[in-house]
């Protein structure tokens, strides 16, 4: 049976390599609609031949410009427009650039993502965080174009029909968002959407997800932002947003739509307030194949920083356990992260009653140090509520400021998933010299910049330069004396939600798990050298995010296959996919990941 498997497995290994060569792709339209259509676009790199079989000859002006040509022209234009705006303020700047990559994103897929890829590093900034916030905020004035769908409170008992109007017949990967907690910028309502986008064109250039098979996805439920309810030109529902089972009943039907048309499809559930991000998560995450990326994918993330800040102090990664860890914000990815972090904590100490004595959480939101004391304790932060058990700090009393548990419990990390620009202030940041770590951790990973708890540069100034620095928006490398750089790592969870979706996606997981999530979390943690840890590098170059997303992509799959979760994808089935050794699974997952060329066009009626 097994050598059967093996032996089918071979032969579509050779057919493939035979076959890698860009293949022809069918295309239904001719003339002007294929040069209206930015998935079949070339604008001038159209071919003679194509121009004669498609109807475009006398369309274009006659020159044929090459793909690497096109490049060049849009990389010049794009570093011109930077000269030209060198001293304006920078929001000016960064969404000068977001437009000018905007427009070559609704006229040509290919150039588009292949700049976005070949530059990744530099554009990142642009079409994910910081910028896209900005965007979010004036997504009014910046619509031009729909891009992904939109499902209101009004759509109602229709969306089964709805979700049949989106053009592709075929999507791998759905980004869904209500708009209600976007980055820390709060409940920007419809103008949300820009979220969903940013985060797949990462899972293109990452992952290598076909952007013909991407949708994002808003529900408009309603605003409770009075500022947009307030203005004649806000794009969504001017209403109160649905509460309590009218929402639920909402988010039930799209599911049920998106699940029954594309079955084997992956969605990722970004930016929900945290009341709605927890109830879905559990609501839906034994029934379909979806994961909460703000929950789940940045919990990862900073479990692979926090195991790297241990390696960072020379010590071995059990003693991880003995951390003193001030978590700051009682949120969707604080939460999120304590409880990875913990059941990453009882895997090491090996049992729950270690566990209990253990100990090592302090949480905080915006009423100070939750404790056992807290009246209406959040069901989802009582398990890291302080007040048991050993371990308890002397005079550290309900609702204690930062700085007083900062100055009391001397931590080994602060980590801050608060929204609040700034509240790693100089006192905190000077208190946590006195750290008990040789090299204390300072994760301010709230986005976009200005909410970010801290800078890098304060971080190094005020806590010292032997600090660990990681933030959620790309900070530059700080210049430190003697030549030496005090590195700003960028802790954010796009180094694993498009790893976390590949796996599931080409495993065809039926859910995903907490052992997928856990090995996602474990690739990227192992990912990065002894050499650059010691340095203060937690997280490698996101210029090799398609190769670190191919590792983490793989070991999803690799999870999936051992939990007896996977059904297979494609024409590779369950049991081929139990064959794979881990190299096989690699080149699976990289023969998978989509690239952008130019295939030769063909016209069928
Ligand atoms: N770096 C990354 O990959 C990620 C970063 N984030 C960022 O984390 C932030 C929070 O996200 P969520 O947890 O989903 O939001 P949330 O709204 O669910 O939680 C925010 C938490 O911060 C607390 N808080 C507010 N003011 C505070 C103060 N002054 N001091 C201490 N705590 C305070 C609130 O009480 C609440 O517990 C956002 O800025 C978001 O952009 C979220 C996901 C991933
Ligand atoms: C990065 C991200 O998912 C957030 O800030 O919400
Ligand atoms: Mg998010």
């Amino acid at each position: 049976m097994w050598n059967l498997a093996r032996a089918a497995w071979n032969l579509r290994q050779t057919r493939r390599l035979s076959a890698c060569i860009p293949g022809p792709c069918i295309v239904h339209k001719r003339g002007t609609d294929i040069l209206h259509d930015p998935w079949f676009n070339k604008d001038t790199g159209f071919p003679l031949t194509e121009r004669d079989r498609l109807g475009l000859r006398g369309l274009l002006p006659p020159r044929v410009i090459s793909f690497e040509q096109q490049y060049e022209r849009f990389m010049n234009s794009y570093h011109s427009l930077e000269h030209n705006t060198r001293g304006e303020p920078e929001s000016v700047v960064s969404l000068a650039k977001w437009r000018i990559l905007n427009r070559l994103h609704d006229r040509n897929e290919t150039l588009y993502y292949r700049v976005l890829i070949d530059n990744i590093k530099d554009f990142a900034p642009i079409i994910y965080t910081p910028t896209v916030g900005l965007v979010c905020q004036n997504y009014g004035g910046l619509f031009r174009r729909p891009r992904g769908m939109y499902f209101s409170a009004k759509d109602k008992g229709e969306m089964m029909s709805m979700i049949y109007n989106w053009p592709s017949h075929q999507v791998d990967m759905i980004v869904v968002t209500d708009g209600s907690r976007i980055l820390g910028l709060g409940d920007l309502g419809v103008q949300g959407i820009g979220i969903p986008i940013g985060k797949l064109d990462m899972y293109v250039a990452a992952a290598g997800i076909n952007p013909q098979r991407i949708l994002p996805v808003m529900l408009d439920v309603g605003t409770n932002n009075q500022k947009l309810l307030g203005d004649d030109l806000y794009l969504g529902l001017r209403q109160p947003r649905l509460e309590g089972d009218e929402y639920l009943s909402m988010v039930d039907e799209f599911m049920e739509a998106a699940f029954t048309r594309w079955p084997k499809a992956v969605v990722q559930f970004e930016d929900f307030q945290m009341k709605w991000a927890f109830e879905t998560l559990q609501r839906y995450r034994n029934r379909f194949c979806m994961f909460n990326d703000d929950i789940q994918g940045t919990a990862g993330v900073a479990l692979a920083g926090l195991l790297g800040a241990v390696r960072a102090q020379g010590q071995s990664l059990k003693d991880f356990v003995k951390q003193k860890i001030v978590v700051v914000g009682a949120g969707s990815a604080g939460i999120g992260v304590l409880s990875m972090a913990r059941q990453a904590a009882a895997k090491m100490l090996g049992s729950s009653e270690n566990m209990e004595a253990n100990n090592q959480f302090w949480l905080l939101d915006k009423d100070g140090l939750i404790t056992k004391d807290r009246k209406d304790l959040d069901p989802a932060a009582a398990p890291f509520a302080r007040g048991f058990g050993p371990g308890e700090v002397e005079g550290l009393r309900e609702g204690a400021t930062l700085l007083e548990v900062v100055k009391k419990v001397k931590p080994h990390v602060i980590l801050g998933l608060s929204g609040v620009g700034g509240i790693f202030n100089e006192e905190v940041l000077k208190a946590m010299r006195e750290s008990d770590s040789s090299r204390p951790a300072i994760f301010a990973m709230s986005n976009p910049t200005m909410n970010a708890e801290c800078t890098a540069e304060d971080a190094f100034k005020h806590a010292g330069e032997n600090i660990i620095f990681a933030s959620g928006s790309p900070f530059e490398n700080v210049t430190l004396g003697n030549g030496k750089i005090g590195y700003a790592n960028q802790a954010n969870n796009m180094y694993l939600f498009p790893g976390i979706g590949l796996g599931a996606l080409l495993s065809g997981a039926r859910h995903i798990s907490d052992g997928m999530l856990q090995a996602a979390a474990e690739c990227l943690a192992s990912y990065i050298t002894e050499e650059d840890i010691q340095k203060g590098i937690l997280f490698p170059s996101i210029s090799r995010i398609r190769h670190i997303t191919t590792q983490v992509g793989t070991a999803v799959v690799h999870a999936a296959v051992a939990e007896d979760l996977a059904e297979g994808h494609g024409d590779i089935g369950l049991k081929e996919l139990a064959y794979m050794s881990k190299e096989e699974i690699v080149e699976y997952v990289s023969r998978n990941m989509w690239y952008p060329i130019y295939s030769p066009l063909v016209h069928e009626k």
